[in-house]
Parts: structure tokens; C-alpha cells; sequence
């Protein structure tokens, strides 16, 4: 990888210093090569804590170490120790732009800074999207600095390659990234999405390190995809941030347009003005990082600002939970969007805090200056969702916050050596106990499953697919975000703009579902839910399911809905051709899910039958061999997933179908045309992901 020296494959040659930093799957250290007395960074991965996410890791450490620039943070080695993978990485002593705000720059740097952080951020993405990467993950906790100033973009762990092929494409239909930074067009999984979407996350970034934070940090998830697809895109307000220049103004606005098509390429946008105040890496030296206590130290003094937040009442909980998952990012995530609903919903009607929102206090004031920067903004400021609205977007369901993941408290492990013997330089947690596969247990489950008693959800679920029940109630937990072939860094560079709409439409076209938004007992409450109407929300229509004063209003289009409040005859019709479409997808979703299942059940057990303990330690990670049973099922999944394609493809046809057809037989039964219009659009969003 990397670098000409020569860095060790075995977890005996680092010594393992203070955590200086942690994310959704890794906790990073400082540490130290012994027999190159080299200080570096390690990146560890609990590898059986990322069951779901292998083929993401391998992307990570693969694109890690074939990219080659001065702004990408480009891995030294990676190896695996028992169940853990280490990837060793240049020693970034400032740490991150996130934690240097967190620590000394609340609200935010100074726009000279600004832009030199921006700056060398474009560059490494001009680099990457040139050769057929989206990063996905681009946010200060992502942009890291040395002790000399120098600026490196880092974390690919989402990151995609626009030329994987097949099963890779399909599996990038799913939700990646954190929701704060991510494009719309990510969030809506309808159309794809390209290298625009990292110059929206660029244009959030810009936000989050002029305000200290980026545009609705606060918020759960949910409200905050259902806020950046509903509001106007937020920016730099020209009352409130007068210190900064028009330049940087427009710049962000640029950035953060929804129409992707509009948005420019990063390497447009590294010629903007703006960038021409760009400094020289000593200048950061001087400046932000002058006087910056050690990086450790501020990390454990975050931790501990962290757990103050959990011992306060639980009352605060929400807003708590909302700020780690910003502190920490919760990046490489696949967003379940029942899950996020029920995060929206814990959000009470009369959430003072909304009004409290800076945010959503300057996007009132931002709506009156957008006109300015766009005219998609100046469109939807007149009829942006009022506070109300918005709350009124959210279903009410019964929480859970099991699924959401959290690791509060963990990271107060503090300093530590852990380094000096194997045993101790590996998670102590090792036991024979938790050997057992996930496909083992998948398994075991599957046999008690078969006795237990069956829930109203899976019922359900039964009666719609052929799978057995277990699967279906175990999919959400065993399921994968892809099993796909890893990714080849291309040598193949697309420079032009007209080279790059070719490879992005030409991924469009082949991509197709393939994205898992499992459906628990909570589904069967929208299921039984009241038929929807439309209603405005800004420039997006959005369907609820009762507009009366009494009625929950709800953001999805209910296809599963009858009930008496339905206006009318057309939304009935609708709703059962929609309801079959759903059904279709939801077997074609629950099947992949079982096949992913198997696959990771076969692999870990073909892994654990060749490993033996001379081997298992400290080889480099390689990919499972394949034996006849893997093959086997391997075939069956291809097969299936090539099923699956052509199943969503009759479905997205039905689906064209069905809106034209409804389009013409109630052009002139309804005056909202194309609110029934965004209402269709409204439900793929939401169901078809
Ligand atoms: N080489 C490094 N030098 C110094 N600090 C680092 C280095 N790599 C990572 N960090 C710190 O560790 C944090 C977490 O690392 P990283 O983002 O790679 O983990 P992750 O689990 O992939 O996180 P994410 O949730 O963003 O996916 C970073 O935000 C940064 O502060």
C-alpha cells in the first residue's frame, strides 16, 4: 500500500496508544510501529460486529490503498488479528475538522480557513470522481489535518465505484451515508445518483464548517431526509452571515442545488473564485491549529461532554441521541426507513426545540434572500412546510430505539496499552461462545422460529412471500448491504464532463432495486392506515393520510390504506394497483434478503472450516474459497437477482403504466393532477427504495 517503507503485517510489531477516535465501525488509535519507530493511526474494525458490511470494508481498505493524491488519506497496510481488522494509516495528529471544531471553534472557522480546508477537500475529490469514485461520505469528521497543516480527505467505507458492473450497481440502490450531508436525489432512491451527490454533501460541508455544525444536526434522521427533501436547500443567509463573502455565498448555493443536473462538477467548482483566498497548509499551522490541545486529549473531552449528555434526564434523550450520531456521523448506515419514521416520531407535537432550531430559524430568513442564489429556491420558499407541517409528516408509531445504533459510553474505555501482547492487543470479548456464525445462529433461529408462535407481522409477510417466516422476521439482522464482488480501483479515467453524464446515465439505466427496507410490525399500522389525500409541502406534494384535525397525517403514500376518509374513488384504484407493485417488491426484497443470508452463512463457515489457528491470525484479509456449496448457492443467487431485476423492471413499467393511465382517467375528475402525480412519486420514494 501506500508507502515505499515497509510497514508489518502482525499486530505484535504497533503498539496500541489512546483512542483518538471512533465511528460507526471502527474505533481509531494512535499507535506506534515498533521496528520502524513510527508513529501511525490504527483503524480497527470489530469484523463480527460488521457482519452487514464486509463487502464496505473491503471497498474501504481496498480504495484505500490504490488511490494515490495528496488530499486522500491513503492507508499504509491492513491485516487481520482474529476477528478484528487493523488498517494502518498515516498519523493525522490534528485529527478531524469535526473534532477541531467540537474543541475550539463552535461557531465555526474563519473563511480564509474555510476555504483552504475546502479547497484541498475539492482537489481530492476532483482526483476521485476523475477516476470513477463517489466518496458518499464527505463531512468535517471525514477532512483531517497533520501537525504541519496539511489537509487529507479520508474514510472510504461508502465510498463506490461508477464502473463496478452488475450486482455492484444494484447494491448502491440503497441508503449510504449520513443523512445530514446526503444529496436528496441519494435519499430519494429513485433515480440514481452520481458525483453530484458528494458536491451537495461538499456544499453541507462548506455549512458545517461555517456555522460549526451542518444543517439540521439535531434532528433524527427521518426528519432530517423529510427536511432536506421538503425545504428549501439550506445556505449561507445574507443577514445572519455577513462576515462572509458573496463569493462563498454563491459558492454554497451552487453546491447545494436539488436538480443534481444543475449542480456543478467538482472540477468546475474548484475554478470558482472562492477558492482563489485559499492559504498554504502553514497558514492553517498558524492559525486554527496554534495552541490545539493533543488530539487525544480533546477526543476523551468530547466523550465525556458525550456521556454527560446520557445521564441527563430522559426527557432530553432525543436531542442527546440526535448529537452523537452528529458527533460520531453514523455513516455507512442502511437506512431502514420504518426506523427512521419511528425516529421522527419521537420527535412530541409540541417539540419546542423546533422553534429553539437556529437551522430552522434561518432557513425562514434564508427563504427570503434564496431568490437570490436560485430559482429553485425562490419556488420553494413561497410554500416551504410551516413547523406544523412538518411535525404533521410524521406518523405516529410506536417507538423503538433498539435498531438505532448507538454505542454510548463506549468510547470512555479512556487510554489504554493494548498493544504489547496478541492476546491483550485483540478484544478481550473473544470466546468460544461467540463463535457461532451469524449463519449458524440464522439457522438455529430458523428451527425455533419454526415452533414458535408467529406475529401479526409475520403473517403478513407469510401470506405475501414464499419465504419461511424465520427469514422474514430475522432478515433486518442478518441481511447484508451487498454481497458483491469487491471493486477494482479502474485505471479508466473519464475527465470530461460529457465522458462522465455517459458513465453516470449508462449506470442509471443498469441499475435496478436492490435495497432492503425491511418491514416489521410496525408496517401492519400503515398497512391499516387511512387512505391518503395530498397535500402541499413546498414545491413537493406530499400524501397523508388525513388532513381532518383529528387524523395523524402521515408522509407515505399509503397503498395498504381503505379507510373513510378517503376522498376519493381514483385514490382506491390507485391504491390497490399499488399495493400489488408493493407486494411484489416487498417478496423480491424479502428473497434477496434470504439469499444474502445463506451466502453469509456459507462464507463464514467455509472460513472457519479452513482456518486453523497457524493461518486465522494475522494473514492478510483475503476472500473465502469457494466450495461446491457456495458455488451452488452463488449460482442460485445470481439467477434470483437476475429475476429480481427483470421482476423490478415489469414493476417500475406497471408503475409508469399506472400514472399515465391515472394521469388520463382522472385529468379531469381531479384538480390535483399533479399532486396525484408526486403522490405516485411520493410513494416510490418511500417503498421502492
Ligand atoms: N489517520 C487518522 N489520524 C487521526 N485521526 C483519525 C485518523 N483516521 C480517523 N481518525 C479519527 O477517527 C474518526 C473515526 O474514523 P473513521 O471515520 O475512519 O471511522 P468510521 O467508523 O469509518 O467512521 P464513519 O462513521 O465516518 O464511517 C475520524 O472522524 C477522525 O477523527
Amino acid at each position: 500500500m501506500g508507502s515505499e517503507k515497509k510497514f508489518p503485517l502482525n499486530a505484535k510489531d504497533y503498539k496500541l496508544h489512546e483512542e483518538i477516535g471512533d465511528g460507526v465501525s471502527a474505533t481509531v488509535y494512535r499507535a506506534l510501529c515498533i521496528p520502524l519507530n513510527e508513529v501511525v493511526a490504527i483503524k480497527v474494525l470489530d469484523l463480527e460486529k460488521c457482519n452487514n458490511d464486509l463487502d464496505g470494508i473491503r471497498r474501504e481498505v481496498q480504495t484505500m490503498s490504490l488511490i494515490n493524491h495528496p488530499n486522500l488519506l491513503q492507508a499504509h497496510c491492513s491485516f487481520t488479528a482474529r476477528h478484528q481488522l487493523w488498517v494502518v494509516m498515516p498519523y493525522m495528529a490534528a485529527g478531524s475538522c469535526l473534532h477541531i471544531i467540537k474543541s475550539s471553534y463552535q461557531d465555526g472557522f474563519e473563511e480564509p480557513v474555510i476555504a483552504t480546508l475546502l479547497r484541498e477537500t475539492l482537489r481530492a475529490l476532483v482526483y476521485l470522481h476523475a477516476h470513477g469514485h463517489i466518496h458518499r461520505d464527505v463531512k468535517a469528521g471525514n477532512i483531517l489535518l497533520d501537525s504541519s497543516g496539511a489537509v487529507k480527505l479520508a474514510d472510504f467505507g461508502v465510498s463506490a465505484c461508477m464502473y463496478d458492473t452488475g450486482d455492484r450497481q444494484r447494491s448502491r440502490n440503497t441508503f449510504v451515508g449520513t443523512p445530514c450531508w446526503m444529496a436528496p436525489e441519494v435519499m430519494q432512491q429513485l433515480h440514481g445518483y452520481d458525483f453530484k451527490a458528494d458536491v451537495w454533501s461538499f456544499g453541507i460541508t462548506a455549512l458545517e464548517l461555517a456555522h460549526g455544525h451542518a444543517p439540521f444536526s439535531k434532528y433524527p434522521p427521518m426528519k432530517v431526509l423529510l427536511m432536506t427533501l421538503q425545504n428549501a436547500p439550506p445556505g449561507l443567509d445574507y443577514e445572519r452571515d455577513k462576515r462572509f463573502s458573496k463569493a462563498f455565498k454563491e459558492m454554497v448555493g451552487i453546491c447545494l442545488v436539488k436538480d443534481p443536473k444543475k449542480r456543478p462538477t467538482s472540477e468546475k467548482l474548484l475554478k470558482h473564485p472562492f477558492f482563489k483566498q485559499a492559504r498554504p497548509p502553514d497558514y492553517m499551522a498558524k492559525t486554527i491549529l496554534n495552541g490545539l490541545p493533543p488530539l487525544g486529549e480533546r477526543y476523551r473531552t468530547i466523550k465525556s461532554k458525550e456521556a454527560d449528555l446520557l445521564m441527563q434526564n430522559k426527557s432530553e434523550y432525543e436531542v442527546q441521541l440526535s448529537q452523537q450520531e452528529y458527533i460520531r456521523g453514523i455513516s455507512a448506515w442502511n437506512f431502514n426507513l420504518e426506523d427512521l419514521k419511528n425516529q421522527a416520531a419521537l420527535i412530541s407535537d409540541d417539540d419546542s426545540s423546533l422553534a429553539e432550531e437556529p437551522d430552522f430559524n434561518r432557513k425562514q430568513c434564508e427563504r427570503q434572500d434564496e431568490s437570490a442564489l436560485s430559482p429553485e429556491r425562490a419556488s420553494s420558499s413561497e410554500t416551504a412546510p410551516s413547523q406544523d407541517e412538518e411535525l404533521n409528516d410524521i406518523h405516529d408509531l410506536e417507538s423503538s430505539f433498539a435498531s438505532f445504533p448507538s454505542k454510548p459510553l463506549q468510547a470512555l474505555k479512556g487510554c489504554f496499552d493494548i498493544g504489547e501482547e496478541e492476546d491483550n492487543a485483540t478484544n478481550p470479548d473473544w470466546k468460544d461462545a461467540n463463535l457461532m456464525s451469524s449463519g449458524q445462529q440464522l439457522l438455529k433461529k430458523a428451527s425455533i422460529g419454526s415452533l414458535a408462535h408467529t406475529t401479526k407481522e409475520e403473517d403478513i409477510a407469510a401470506q405475501n412471500s414464499s419465504l419461511p417466516r424465520h427469514v422474514i422476521s430475522e432478515q433486518k439482522k442478518y441481511s447484508s448491504g451487498s454481497i458483491t464482488p469487491e471493486t477494482t480501483f479502474s485505471p479508466k479515467r473519464t475527465s470530461s464532463d460529457a465522458e462522465r453524464d455517459f458513465q453516470q446515465r449508462r449506470y442509471q439505466t443498469e441499475r435496478s432495486y436492490s435495497g432492503s427496507l425491511s418491514r416489521t410490525k410496525r408496517d401492519t399500522v400503515d398497512e391499516t392506515s387511512e387512505s391518503p389525500y395530498v397535500e402541499h409541502k413546498g414545491r413537493f406534494k406530499v400524501t397523508s393520510a388525513d388532513l381532518s384535525p383529528k387524523g395523524s397525517t402521515n408522509s407515505t403514500f399509503t397503498p395498504f390504506g381503505g379507510g373513510s376518509s378517503s376522498p376519493s374513488s381514483f385514490n382506491v384504484t390507485t391504491a390497490s394497483i399499488l399495493s400489488s407493485l408493493h407486494l411484489i417488491l416487498r417478496q423480491n426484497a424479502m428473497q434477496r434478503e434470504e439469499i444474502l443470508s445463506l451466502i453469509k452463512y456459507v462464507e463464514q463457515t467455509s472460513v472457519k472450516q479452513r482456518g486453523s489457528p497457524e493461518t486465522s491470525l494475522d494473514e492478510p484479509l483475503q476472500t473465502p474459497s469457494a466450495n461446491t456449496r457456495e458455488k451452488e448457492l452463488e449460482t442460485q443467487l445470481m439467477l434470483l437477482q437476475q429475476s429480481v431485476s427483470s421482476l423490478t423492471e415489469e414493476v417500475k413499467k406497471y408503475k409508469q403504466k399506472n400514472a399515465q393511465v391515472c394521469l388520463l382517467t382522472f385529468s379531469s375528475k381531479t384538480p390535483t393532477l399533479t399532486s396525484f402525480t408526486l403522490e405516485i412519486k411520493s410513494y416510490t420514494f418511500l417503498h421502492s427504495g
